[in-house]
């Protein structure tokens, strides 16, 4: 990603958040995707000069969903480069981006937790050996 791209979006998200804010309590963040995807969600038919959330919306899915892959690669790169201060920015833009892409699919936070919940308990290897014995 270019320089100046990576410092403007240094800049937005600590104007964003505030450094303090940044640095949630774990109890505070179990809440943090449910109050972005409630936010994301009373931003849709907003002003698309006034909320950069309601702009990414009226774009389309396709376009969100290739925003999400932008983002993903944005964090692979900085996961790749080792840099985790970096990467922090990066993960929280994918969530973002991906929060705006279940709103705009109708895709509730709930129903993805119920999906993560369902798999608790379960190793990743017996569920895959599941897979391919079935
Ligand atoms: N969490 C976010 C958030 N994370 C990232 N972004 C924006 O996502 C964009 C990603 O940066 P990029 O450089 O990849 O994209 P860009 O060059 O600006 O846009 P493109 O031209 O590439 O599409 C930046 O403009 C960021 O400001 C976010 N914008 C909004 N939020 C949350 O959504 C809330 C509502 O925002 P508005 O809809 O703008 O009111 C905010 O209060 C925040 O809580």
């Amino acid at each position: 990603m270019a320089k100046h791209r990576q410092k403007k979006k240094v800049v937005k998200a600590k104007k964003r958040a505030g450094k303090n804010q940044r640095e949630l309590v774990a109890d505070d963040s179990q809440h943090m995707l449910d109050r972005l995807y409630a936010t994301i969600e009373s931003r849709k038919g907003a002003d698309p000069r006034t909320s950069y959330t309601a702009r990414l919306m009226a774009r389309g899915q396709e376009k969100l969903a290739q925003k999400l892959g932008e983002e993903a690669t944005e964090a692979v790169i900085e996961a790749v480069k080792g840099d985790a201060d970096k990467l922090i920015l990066e993960s929280a833009d994918l969530l973002y981006h991906l929060l705006a892409l279940w709103a705009t699919l109708g895709v509730k936070p709930t129903q993805v937790w119920a999906e993560l919940a369902r798999r608790e308990g379960v190793s990743g290897i017996t569920e895959k050996a599941a897979r391919t014995t079935a």
